[in-house]
């Protein structure tokens, strides 16, 4: 059996992105906690695209389930069709599954798809005791889709009816149904033990064929659990479609589920016993928080102070020291350009350049390196045109990190906006001696720069107190303010440069307004 472990989550095919991708079989839920709906939130939640193929309509609401609504097989057929005959499905998931025929439908479609990975939620019964599929799916489940299936994962009472009625009341219960379960034929088995009486931890039972895994968490106490099956299957699903391997995708998922349910123990959605959780509560959370202070806004561009490895080393200051002094003197964003400088080395100067910045409400980006900016959170990066593309930044480092693209023509100007950049660095303007063979373009290549460009802009190249003025006089709207390395860190005192650079940027704004 196929397994999507090695795939990545986003793979650069020259300029395009290949996604991870899930395809959900399910039903849907109207009331928008379980089902399809919860599978598309789980996997957007977890960052990877999710198709869906619908198998039964149901009206239910946090009281329980009202009405299902079986969709044909024939439909369900032509939806299967439409998504694998054209999209690029690496894991395809099962929720509802109403009817033998509608097995028997979805099979045939996993056999033309053999590379696809299966992961089966064989939901029977709703949270809320409402039976989704009958008796009669049994045998198909077990001697068809099951030995299919990559890794399958019932609750208690699940793994009883598959196991035609088995009682599953201790751990040691759990551990015989995954072994018997196992030799059905999936390759792993997971039994959520959430419903175990008298057990003080959430326990599920992990078993790969070979060694049984206990997986403990803490039993988060809310109503708000409808849906958690559904969001566990997916979440897996979506750690595999990214090439994680399997027990990796399990711990993943099950602490995502543990963390919103945390999040959401006190919402309120409905008038019913059981209530469905938020996926996003705590993206939600995150953006409320510290996040918050650090989003781009582009009048930060206005005294960009770009460090230097080998000023800093002549000038004997370590690179937090002269940070420090930049923003003192009234830098309003920090690039650190270290070109020289080793890896740990690196991470551990920007995480401690990080905390002054933050203390200061500046933003800290890093030149070039994005692996360096990811392991230390900066709030971005700053590529030249061959650095590494921005859309495989951006797809690294989500949306809400800051990414700056170097541009010396409106060409490069128009891409950088539509590969997701966040500004562009415009130069050189005047010669330079920091960057060798740098090509100058002078003020009309920053005006032609400025004029192409959607994106906000900053200058660069050979600027200090002396030009910074007619710099910014060139009177483009999207320029909003000069990037400089040597005339702040090739100087004695770095705060007394940018006090004086900052002054003459100062009166230039105010003369203009
Ligand atoms: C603000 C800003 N603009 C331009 C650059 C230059 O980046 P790049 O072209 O990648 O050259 P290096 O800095 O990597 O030598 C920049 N760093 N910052
Ligand atoms: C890093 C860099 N990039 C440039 C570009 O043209 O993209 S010019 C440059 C060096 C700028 O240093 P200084 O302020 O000392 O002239
Ligand atoms: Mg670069």
């Amino acid at each position: 059996m196929a397994t999507r472990e090695g795939a990545a989550t986003v793979a650069a095919e020259g300029s395009k992105i290949r996604v991870a991708h899930v395809l959900t079989v399910a039903g849907s839920d109207s009331g928008g906690g379980a089902g399809i709906q919860a599978d598309l939130k789980a996997c957007g939640a977890r960052g990877v695209y999710c198709s869906t193929v619908i198998t039964a309509l149901t009206a239910q609401n946090t009281a329980g389930v009202q009405g299902v609504n079986m969709v044909s097989e024939e439909f369900v057929a032509e939806q299967l069709k439409s998504v694998l005959s054209d999209m690029h499905v690496d894991v395809v998931k099962t929720g509802m599954l109403p009817s033998v025929g509608i097995v028997k439908v979805l099979l045939h479609s996993l056999n033309e798809f053999p590379h696809l990975a299966l992961v089966v939620d064989p939901v029977m019964v709703s949270t809320s005791g409402d039976v989704l599929a009958g008796p009669s799916i049994l045998e198909v489940f077990r001697e068809e889709l099951l030995p299919r299936a990559d890794i399958v994962t019932p609750n208690l009472r699940e793994a009883s009816t598959l196991l035609g009625g088995k009682q599953i009341e201790t751990v040691a219960d759990m551990h015989e149904a995954a072994k018997l379960l196992h030799d059905m034929g999936p390759r792993n088995v997971l039994v959520k033990g959430g419903d175990l009486p008298g057990s003080f931890d959430a326990v599920d039972v992990f078993f790969d064929g070979e060694e049984f895994y206990e997986l403990r968490s803490a039993r988060v106490r809310t109503h708000n659990t409808h849906g958690t099956g559904c969001t566990l299957a997916s979440c897996i699903a979506a750690e595999l479609a990214k090439g994680s391997p399997t027990l990796s995708a399990v711990k993943v998922a099950k602490r995502f589920v543990e963390t919103a349910l945390d999040y959401s123990k006190e919402i309120v959605v409905g008038d019913g016993p059981q209530g469905p959780f938020d996926h996003f509560l705590m993206l939600k959370r995150e953006m409320q928080g510290s996040r918050k202070h650090w989003i781009f806004e582009p009048s930060r561009l206005f005294l960009y102070a770009v460090t230097d490895s080998v000023m800093n080393k002549n000038w004997d200051r370590s690179i937090t020291d002269a940070v420090k002094a930049a923003i003192e003197g009234g830098a309003t964003i920090v690039q650190l350009r270290e070109k020289e400088a080793e890896t740990g080395y690196f991470i551990e100067a920007a995480k401690s350049c990080l905390e002054v910045c933050r203390s200061h409400g500046v933003s800290l980006l890093i030149n070039d390196r994005v692996d360096v900016a990811l392991a230390c959170d900066a709030d971005g990066v700053h590529v030249g045109q061959s650095d590494m593309p921005v859309r495989v930044a951006r797809a690294l480092l989500g949306p809400d990190k800051i990414i700056g693209v170097s541009c010396k023509t409106p060409e490069q100007a128009h891409r950088a906006w539509t590969d997701g950049a966040d500004y562009i660095g415009c130069g050189g303007v005047y010669p330079t001696n920091t960057k060798a063979n740098n090509k100058t373009i002078g003020l009309d290549g920053l005006k032609a720069v400025c004029l192409a460009s959607k994106l906000p802009v900053v200058a660069i190249g050979g600027i200090g107190p002396s030009n910074a003025g007619a710099v910014m006089e060139i009177g483009a709207p999207n320029l909003k303010g000069v990037a400089v390395v040597s005339a702040l860190f090739d100087r004695e005192c770095i705060v007394e440069e940018a006090r004086k650079l900052r002054a003459t940027l100062d009166k230039g704004k105010t003369s203009n307004s």
